[in-house]
């Protein structure tokens, strides 16, 4: 048996197995048996992230990368080119786009790289089409537009989530707070801060077993922690990456409708599919032909992104508004921010003056190297 044809038989019989409390171990052995065929499939190229090979590679520029991943002609070429002003092609031949194109877009004075990239399909993890090549540079996007056609978008975005999903990506969720500790000895040994409803100790223990953990301390902070967020901690090679759902080739009505959310009847789409579209959280309707909706798209993109603008301000002048030093989430220190201008800055520094939401008070507060940085911040670098 092939290891795509034990992944089928696997998923079929979780499928068709009831969870309760005589099944809950059977159904803990077999997600963790399923990560760990999983991960075989992918090889080792698969779970460390890279590249996605000859073509697929591009250099990297800009702060922050967003990655568009959809089914064949949704329009992401037309949105990148469009967006970029950089040539992809387009047209209504599915794999039209056989590679990588990247492009540069700024956004509030930081530059972003978009990559647009090949139609995935289904079966697209087990090596068809492009699929794998594409989804393992989405890996490595901070941000990935799911691009969907209006009209059959919600099992396009089935497919595509669980294609990502079992490419060990996690769209738009935190790291479980679950840890997972390996002992000498001392057997299993289970703590809990919040009560578990999604999880019990049997599905546990089988989990733990399966990837030969006879000896270890798991401590669970998280209310809704599943069996599957569990196995995502042992495997250990999951990212974490904010999507949007991009739901192209809207028309016009029906985004005017939309926007004012005044639900009558109209003709096109029924109340109940609209209701649907509704409830998809994180998505925006545009058209990228028509050019409807950018703005908010651009804005919410903004959003997610989640960068960290600062303006530095020289001795005796105003801040500098129309150049920000853009900085991720996360690496938005001082230090952070002096190393983005220059290397030899932060060693030069005698202590750093802030205004902004990261100042204590209004006036400017005087900070050192590890201070974090928020978003529009003004800075002022006193050197020694
Ligand atoms: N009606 C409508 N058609 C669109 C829109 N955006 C793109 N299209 C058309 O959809 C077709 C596919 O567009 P592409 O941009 O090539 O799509 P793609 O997703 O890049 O396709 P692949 O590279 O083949 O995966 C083209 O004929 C576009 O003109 C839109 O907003 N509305
Ligand atoms: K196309
Ligand atoms: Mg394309």
């Amino acid at each position: 048996m092939t290891t795509v044809q034990k992944i089928k038989e696997i998923e079929d019989e979780m499928a068709k197995t009831q969870k309760n409390k005589a099944t809950s171990y059977h159904l803990g052995q077999l997600k963790a048996k399923l990560a760990k065929l999983r991960r075989e499939l992918l090889g080792p190229q698969g779970g460390g992230g890279g590249g996605g090979g000859i073509g697929f590679d591009v250099a990297r520029t800009g702060i922050a990368s967003v990655g568009f991943v959809g089914f064949p002609s949704v329009g992401k070429s037309t949105l990148m080119s469009k967006l970029t002003g950089t040539h992809s092609e387009t047209s209504e031949i599915d794999f039209t786009t056989l590679t990588t194109v990247p492009g540069t877009l700024k956004v509030h004075g930081a530059p972003i790289q978009i990559l647009d990239l090949p139609g995935i399909i289904e079966g697209a993890n087990d090596g068809r089409g492009r699929g794998r090549q594409v989804i393992a540079v989405a890996r490595t996007c901070n941000l990935i537009f799911i691009v969907l056609d209006v009209l059959k978008p919600l099992g396009d975005k089935t497919i595509i989530e669980s294609e990502l999903e079992a490419f060990g990506i996690r769209l738009n969720k935190k790291p479980p707070a679950i840890m997972v500790k390996k002992k000498e000895k001392g057997g299993i040994a289970i703590t809990n801060t919040v009560p578990l409803t999604n999880i019990d100790q049997d599905e546990i223990k089988a989990i733990l077993s399966e990837y030969k953990m006879s000896n270890a301390d798991v401590a669970i902070r998280q209310a809704n922690a599943t069996a599957d967020d569990l196995v995502d901690v042992i495997e250990g090679n999951r990212v974490y990456i904010p999507a949007i759902y991009v739901l192209n080739k809207v028309w016009k009505n029906f985004l005017i409708f939309w926007i004012t959310a005044n639900k009558q009847q109209i003709d096109a789409i029924s109340i109940e599919e609209l209701d649907l579209l509704y409830k998809i959280p994180n998505s925006v309707p545009i058209s990228s032909r028509e050019w409807l909706n950018i703005d908010e798209l651009m804005e919410i993109m903004w959003r997610r992104l989640d960068l960290v603008r600062v303006y530095t301000k020289p001795r005796g002048a105003p801040p500098d508004y129309s150049a920000p030093v853009v900085l991720r989430r996360g690496k938005s220190a001082v230090e952070d921010f002096c190393n983005a201008i220059h290397k030899e800055i932060a060693k030069q520094m005698k202590y750093a003056v802030v205004w902004g939401a990261s100042a204590k008070h209004a006036r400017g507060q005087k900070v050192g190297l590890e201070h974090v940085l928020e978003d529009e911040d003004v800075v002022h670098i006193s050197k020694k």
